[in-house]
């Protein structure tokens, strides 16, 4: 299969007087694994459908390679869906459900019996050619879905959702077959997703939207490492939003340090706080407190360092990190230096 670059350009969705997506300008290079993420009602679903053709554009562009094909009908975009339920003929063997979209366009049935065996194999589901999707589990019918969109030989790929209806194991499983097969394929998926860990695992360029635009797009590295804006660092997670030297910064739950205080003063630069909650969680420990920063604050300790010192809710701690890893959210930010809690 060839992939091909996909680009939006200012595209909106108006649904009467709901803006579901808001001018969204998004370039997608081939061979790249997306995953469009954010709340519920951010748009995410909205802008995969303009995408496939399922859903007009009310304003913009979309090109797939040197082709605009924002008013092409879905099956002469180049683009498949595969949908969250997977939407599988139920009175169809495996094969007849692959093969579907080659017989509507015609192709002689021992050619798309052939390409349907072809498929079948990518996702090793050979075995099952012959089975109803009723006898088969909820992640065999999501790999006859995949099978299904890529007999079209699509040059994008889109996912809504496509592990939401699998149990934890299950999901993890597919999620690491999708990452295969779309680096063994070198066409771009589009994944939507509400979930920040699936799109942390996946992505090589994750979206984050909200409101119907986009709040920051990158690789998840810099997402998690950089966010741009408070929204990202909430709803990525493992980032504390504070506000210090009067500027609103991020401090990584994963940096910082406590320590007990035992009537001694506070270590230079360290805040005190009292422990709201502690939860083991194997590798690491997440420590929850209050401080003057903020009420609702992060801590997550390696294992080891937390049971050196223990903490137990109600205790008065020193909470300390490095100047570098205080990362300034606000275009207004001073450099890193004014970033202290005020003494
Ligand atoms: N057919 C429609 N008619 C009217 N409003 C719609 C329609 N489809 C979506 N919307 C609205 O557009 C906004 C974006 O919806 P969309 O489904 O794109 O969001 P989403 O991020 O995919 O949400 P979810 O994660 O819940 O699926 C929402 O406010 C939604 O209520």
């Amino acid at each position: 299969m060839r992939g091909a670059d996909l680009e939006l350009v200012k595209v909106t969705k108006r649904y009467g007087r709901t803006v579901a997506v808001d001018g969204v300008d998004l370039k997608i290079p081939a061979g790249t694994y997306c995953c469009l993420l954010g709340p519920s009602g951010c748009g995410k679903t909205s802008t995969l459908r303009m995408v496939a053709g399922h859903e007009a554009v009310s304003d913009g562009d979309v090109l797939l390679g040197p082709t605009n094909v924002t008013d092409r009908p879905p099956a002469k975009r180049g683009t498949a869906m595969m949908f969250q339920s997977y939407a599988l003929f139920p009175h169809l063997s495996v094969t007849d459900n692959v093969a579907f979209s080659l017989k509507m366009r015609g192709v002689a049935k021992p050619a798309r019996r052939a390409k349907a065996a072809e498929l079948l194999a990518l996702v090793a589901m050979e075995a099952y050619a012959e089975r109803l999707p009723g006898q088969l589990s909820g992640g065999q019918q999501q790999r006859v879905a995949l099978a299904r969109a890529l007999i079209t030989q699509p040059q994008i790929l889109l996912l809504d959702e496509p592990l939401s209806a699998l149990d934890p194991f299950l999901r993890i499983k597919m999620r690491a077959e999708l990452k295969r097969l779309q680096a063994e394929l070198g066409i771009s998926f589009i994944h939507v997703t509400h979930s920040q860990e699936e799109a942390m695992a996946l992505a090589d360029l994750a979206v984050v939207m909200n409101g119907g635009r986009i709040e920051q797009a990158g690789p998840p590295q810099e997402l998690f490492a950089r966010p741009a804006t408070e929204f990202v660092a909430r709803f990525i997670g493992g980032h504390n939003v504070v506000r210090l030297g009067g500027s609103l910064a991020t401090l990584r739950a994963d940096r910082l340090r406590l320590s007990k205080v035992n009537g001694a003063g506070l270590p230079a630069g360290a805040v005190a706080a009292v422990v709201q909650g502690v939860e083991y969680q194997g590798a690491t420990v997440h420590v929850a407190f209050g401080c003057d920063l903020a009420p609702d604050m992060l801590a997550w300790l390696p294992e080891a360092a937390f049971f050196a010192d223990p903490v137990a809710p109600g205790d008065r701690v020193a909470v300390a990190w490095a100047d570098a890893d205080i990362h300034p959210l606000s275009s207004d930010a001073a450099g890193r230096g004014d970033l202290r809690p005020q003494p």
